[in-house]
């Protein structure tokens, strides 16, 4: 079993006593929570490195962080600059290298506080779009943070529609130099982080003009700060954003460039080049150049988005088992709120979600991996089914850790809206996942794309296309079952039946949004025209296509587990959980055509009412498993101990409206009294 001093508090020395409520929580144990933490970490060697690492960081005070919440924007950024400088030179000290455990383990547990994410952005964009000789000469001017980074591709005009674009590289073949140029207010970078006050160089993402010929998007390297002062180069206007919903600790920034010249080379031309004379050439299409947003949405998953949610369910769950409200009978002592049903249903569909998430990103990494070096070697057979993946995990992910991390705001009450129950800044920063790389709807509307030309290659030759579909769609091509055979609730806790349901469903779904489109065009309306007006359609069916494969990914990953049976059992339970509470919050779409029948959907019901119940012994030992360390989580109501309120008492005494006095009372509560006082 994991040490419990491991977990708990380093900073509140008075706490060590384990509240009773939260310990007996954890005297049966149906399952070895430590063996669960190993298979989240993908093995115990990398639980033990990764505590090694938190205590390294915990143990440092550089990297305290218990006054986060009473900081400004711009106290939030220096502390910020100065963690991460900190933590590169423990870095270059212990020989943690980017890439590596030691140096990701880092990052998530001080996630953030730290700046530089685009610089890591950067790197990413460079090892996709840069050739060898370019990521030799700039990747190790990164790594020693020689050069600070980042990815500037969005404008104040455009986000999205990175074809729409202003900014341009307009080639000067006698100079053999690129002429990066913001022709108007709309072509103004604005967002990139570390823009604003700390990036050296910036990956300008811009239309590239050859021969006087438009030519796409394209990415080029430019200088932006003097490396001896970092003051703007001649030619570049930038700065902050000003504040946000949240990442005060990012200087998110604009710029703009006025004929800005960078030398032939600065281009990154792995997939397109330009010639000294100007002439240009390509491989595959213009879209190559996006495959640096594809990695980064990989990556986002298990790095960022995920952990929020898992910090939500964590403190929600703790707090639950603390927090007394009311009574389940007239003569008992007060309930834990998680002894509510209704309390259940808020908080284990997110907890259920936080695994299912977890296998997806496991598994979408393998496939990322797998393909990732065939495509840089220029094999592009893999491209479009990564990028469908990638986009519509990317946006179901945010979307929902988006939603349960405010569902788990919520159920905490009061104190939920404090911030120092760590809640509001999960729920803010979490919500931006939904819009940085790529907007989650049109990021729905690319899966959705795919799914159509998927479902009509499946059409034109069934047995051919079953051997040459993507994976991820070879379901279109299965037999359907027509209607649902379950009957018992038992019949419905079988991975292979609800995994069957959610494919039965997707291909209804994708089978009537190629239905409309068709319909409209066969009725005059041109395929553009047609396709707006069918994209709420082809949402739903985006949806129900990203429902299908977490699920079955989740019931797969489970097919790993079947050696372990009492682990297996506590996460069977939960993709149980998981599959039903989609089909409950989705009846409609089972009830459509008949594959559920109505008395089908309250027998699901009841399965999962049934199941409310059974992972609530479990509860408190599956958000335990995520191994957060007090430190991390930063939250008066979710440490390990669960001494919420001497905790939240205490920590509301540090704020500096507790400490400094009232000016207000002086300069204007006082003269109006004594103004008042002189009149009487
Ligand atoms: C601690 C926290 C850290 C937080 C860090 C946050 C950092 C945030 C950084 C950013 O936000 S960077 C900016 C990110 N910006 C975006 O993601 C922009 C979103 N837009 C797009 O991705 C694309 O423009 C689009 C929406 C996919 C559309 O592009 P376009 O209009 O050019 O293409 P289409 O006409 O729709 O499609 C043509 C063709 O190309 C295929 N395709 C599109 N994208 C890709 C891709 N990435 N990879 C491969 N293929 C792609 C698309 O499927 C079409 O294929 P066919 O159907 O024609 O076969
Ligand atoms: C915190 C944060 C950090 C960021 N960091 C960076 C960064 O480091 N570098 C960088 O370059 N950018 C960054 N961005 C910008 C981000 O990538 C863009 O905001 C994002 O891609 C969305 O684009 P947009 O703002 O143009 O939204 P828009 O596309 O204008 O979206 C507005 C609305 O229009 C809808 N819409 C747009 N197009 C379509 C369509 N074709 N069909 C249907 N509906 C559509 C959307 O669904 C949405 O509802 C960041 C943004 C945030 C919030």
């Amino acid at each position: 079993m994991g040490s419990p001093v491991h977990r708990v508090s380093m900073v509140d020395t008075w706490s060590r006593q384990v509240h009773p409520d939260i310990d007996s929580e954890r005297y049966v144990q149906s399952f070895d929570v430590e063996r669960l933490t190993n298979i989240l970490d993908g093995g115990a060697q990398n639980t033990v490195l990764r505590r090694k690492v938190e205590m390294i960081i915990h143990s440092n005070p550089e990297f305290n962080r218990v006054d986060n919440y009473f900081m400004t924007q711009n106290e939030r950024y220096q502390a910020a600059v100065k963690k991460t400088f900190h933590l590169q030179m423990i870095a270059q000290r212990l020989g943690w290298l980017e890439g590596g455990r030691e140096l990701d383990y880092a990052y998530r547990t001080l996630s953030g506080d730290l700046t530089l994410n685009l610089h890591r952005v950067f790197q990413k964009a460079l090892r996709s779009l840069g050739s060898d000789e370019q990521i030799a000469k700039w990747d190790p001017l990164c790594q020693k943070l020689q050069i600070i980074t980042t990815y500037a591709q969005t404008e104040l005009g455009h986000g999205t529609y990175l074809q729409g674009l202003e900014t341009e590289a307009t080639y000067d073949a006698t100079t053999q130099e690129f002429v990066i140029h913001s022709p108007t207010m709309t072509a103004t970078k604005w967002w990139p982080g570390d823009l604003g006050r700390t990036a050296t160089h910036a990956l300008v993402q811009a239309q590239l003009i050859c021969s006087g010929a438009p030519q796409g998007m394209h990415a080029f390297i430019v200088p932006i700060r003097s490396l001896e002062d970092h003051t703007p180069l001649p030619g570049i206007t930038v700065g902050d954003i000003g504040p946000k919903m949240d990442f005060d600790q990012t200087d998110n920034g604009f710029l703009q460039l006025d004929h800005v010249r960078i030398p032939r080379e600065n281009m990154l031309n792995r997939f397109a080049q330009v010639l000294p004379d100007g002439t240009y050439t390509r491989l595959g299409t213009v879209q190559n150049n996006y495959l640096g947003m594809v990695v980064v949405r990989v990556e986002l998953l298990l790095g960022e988005v995920l952990p929020l949610l898992q910090k939500a369910c964590v403190i929600a769950m703790r707090y639950s088992v603390i927090r007394r409200q009311s009574r389940l009978r007239p003569r008992d002592p007060e309930a834990k709120v998680l002894d509510y049903q209704t309390q259940q249903q808020k908080l284990f569909p997110p907890l259920a979600r936080c695994y299912a998430f977890h296998f997806l990103a496991v598994s979408l990494l393998e496939f990322f991996q797998h393909s990732y070096t065939a495509i840089l070697d220029g094999d592009l057979s893999s491209l479009p089914e990564l990028h469908a993946l990638t986009s519509g995990m990317k946006a179901m992910v945010s979307e929902f850790c988006t939603q349960g991390a405010e569902t788990c705001r919520r159920a905490c009450g009061g104190h939920g809206y404090s911030k120092l129950s760590g809640l509001p800044s999960l729920v803010t920063k979490v919500a931006a996942s939904c819009t940085y790389e790529g907007e989650n709807t049109v990021l729905y509307l690319q899966v959705a794309r795919f799914l159509v030309k998927s479902y009509l290659q499946a059409q034109v030759s069934p047995s051919l296309s079953q051997r040459s579909l993507p994976q991820s769609v070879a379901y279109l091509t299965v037999p359907d079952l027509a209607r649902c055979p379950a009957q018992q609730a038992a019949d419905f806790l079988f991975p292979e039946l609800y995994t069957t349901a959610w494919a039965h469903v997707a291909v209804r779904l994708i089978k009537d949004s190629v239905h409309h489109l068709q319909t409209l065009t066969q009725s005059g309306a041109d395929q553009y025209e047609a396709w707006n007006q069918t994209t709420v359609i082809h949402l739903r069916a985006a949806k129900a296509h990203c429902h299908y494969v977490i699920v079955k990914t989740f019931k797969e990953a489970l097919k790993q587990l079947e050696n372990e049976p009492a682990i297996h059992q506590v996460l069977k339970r939960l993709c149980d959980l998981h599959a039903l509470h989609g089909i409950l919050t989705n009846s409609g779409d089972f009830l459509y055509d008949g594959f559920l029948s109505g008395a089908q959907v309250d027998t699901v019901r009841t399965a999962y009412l049934d199941l409310l119940r059974l992972i609530r012994k479990d509860a408190i030992l599956l958000t335990d498993a995520f191994d957060f360390t007090d430190q991390c989580l930063n939250s008066a109501l979710g440490c390990y101990d669960g001494n919420v309120y001497e905790r939240l008492f205490q920590w509301a005494q540090k704020s500096p409206t507790n400490t400094q006095g009232n000016p207000a009372y002086e300069k204007y509560i006082k003269p109006l009294l004594q103004n008042q006082r002189s009149k009487l």
